[in-house]
């Protein structure tokens, strides 16, 4: 095991350069077995979750090479095969395969990806669209087994407008015969990408970013070549910790339509943004005003972003409101926050925080990965020496993290822990 050692109080000042989003290419690695042919992807991310989405499309039989940041995938040996619960659960978007394997091969059998420490995170949603597709389900000894000897369009609407259900829906519909309407989908900027990647290997999808995706199916797919989308989340996540620091920070790449919500929340505590065109420019160099915040789907403020936002109010002016709207137990960081000084009261989904003058180093411990971002924020801010542990997280989402911050004037390593 390993834990990061911060020294906090160092301001970050300079600029770094966005990575590829982890939420953009895991669906899009997936949508490459939707065509026989070769595909490359440009701007990949070096990540634990990119690594392990390759280990699960290389067990269906894919080859892979990686240079530098590219990675070319030649999916003309891959074949519908079971996979097996050790790759299923270490990587939840592993379940973006379904969509693939039902379009292509008319089948699949995945081990049950399972809840996570952020909430229970069912698939239903996913599995009525394939349903209504004409996919017959069983679930069984903790697989999910579908079969549909031929898949039909079908008018579709999600209860909730469900990332992943989202994407699945969309991959499983693009081979499909006929038209797919799905409505109240979700509208993240990862959906257009996977839109984007999907109209260059040839299909006919449309509406990715609004509410309603309309897909035509085609009879086959060819390759295609694609550059993923900057990481807002990233983005966002060095944003907040400059913030904290009352730095300075340009993160170039950042796309500012991406980031709407939390600029705007960043700019409500008082942040100086300057949007360029290449990227975001902050500096905070007083003390932050507490806000009120409530996660939503996008264009609403991130969830992904919440537990940063929380490290940064912990040590604003006043008392802010914090609601968790889309998962259930998104609040382990609280705890570990509190170690550190900070004022937090949870009351089911709602987290009441009050401004404290300072945080102080303490050892703490991540259950997931923005939480660890969180940690590592508040360890940024805090006076003295802060301890994370399980910073192995931070490896699922966060390319060259140290790299960076240490780029920026931070003071921080990793070291082996017991
Ligand atoms: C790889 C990836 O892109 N991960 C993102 C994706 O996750 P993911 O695609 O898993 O998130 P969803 O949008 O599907 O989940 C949102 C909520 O809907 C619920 N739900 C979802 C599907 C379903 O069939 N039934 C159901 O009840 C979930 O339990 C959760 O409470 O979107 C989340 C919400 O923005 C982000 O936090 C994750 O970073
Ligand atoms: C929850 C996240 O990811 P995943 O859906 O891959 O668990 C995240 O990126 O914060």
């Amino acid at each position: 095991m390993e834990c990061l050692k911060i020294v906090g109080g160092y301001p970050l000042e300079g600029e770094i350069k966005v990575s590829g989003a982890k939420n953009a290419i895991l669906p899009i690695m997936a949508a490459t077995l939707l065509t026989r042919h070769p595909c490359c992807l440009e701007g990949v991310p070096d990540l634990i979750d990119v690594k392990v989405m390759g280990e699960v499309i290389k067990t269906l039989g894919v080859k892979i090479k990686k240079e530098g940041d590219t990675l070319y995938i030649d999916p003309s040996l891959a074949q519908e095969r079971e996979i097996q619960p050790d790759l299923t659960r270490r990587l939840r978007a592993s379940n973006l395969i379904m969509g693939p394997l039902l379009s292509r091969w008319h089948r699949f059998r995945v081990a049950y990806p399972g809840g996570c420490a952020i909430g229970s995170r069912p698939l239903d949603l996913h599995l009525k669209g394939f349903i209504a597709m004409g996919a017959t389900i069983r679930e069984a000894q903790g697989f999910i087994e579908a079969t549909a000897p031929r898949l039909y369009g079908a008018d579709i609407h999600l209860d909730f407008p469900s990332v992943g259900a989202t994407e699945n829906l969309m991959m499983a519909a693009v081979l499909a015969e006929g038209v797919t309407i799905l409505r109240n989908v979700a509208r993240e900027p990862e959906i257009v990408d996977l839109q984007n990647f999907l109209n260059k290997m040839g299909a006919k999808v449309q509406g990715a970013g609004q509410d309603v995706i309309r897909i035509e199916g085609v009879p086959e797919l060819r390759g295609a070549r694609h550059r993923i989308i900057p990481d807002r989340i990233e983005a966002g996540t060095y944003l907040v910790a400059a913030a904290g620091t009352r730095g300075r920070l340009y993160v170039r790449g950042a796309q500012v339509e991406h980031l709407a919500a939390v600029l705007a929340k960043l700019r409500e505590m008082g942040a100086y943004i300057r949007e360029e065109k290449n990227g975001i420019y902050l500096e905070a160099k007083k003390r932050l005003q507490a806000v009120d915040c409530k996660t939503l789907p996008y264009p609403g403020f991130p969830t992904d972003m919440q537990p940063q936002i929380m490290a940064l109010m912990t040590t604003a002016q006043g008392t802010g409101i914090i609601i968790e709207s889309i998962f259930e137990n998104r609040f382990h960081h609280a705890a570990e926050l509190k170690r550190m000084g900070a004022d937090i009261k949870i009351e089911g989904r709602i987290a009441i925080v009050t401004g404290v003058s300072t945080l102080s180093g303490a050892l703490v411990e991540a259950r997931d990965l923005r939480g660890a971002a969180a940690l590592v924020i508040a360890g940024l801010m805090a006076e003295g020496l802060t301890s994370v542990e399980g910073v192995h997280h931070l490896d699922r989402g966060y390319e060259r993290l140290e790299n960076k911050l240490q780029s920026l004037g931070a003071k921080l390593w990793r070291e082996k822990s017991e």
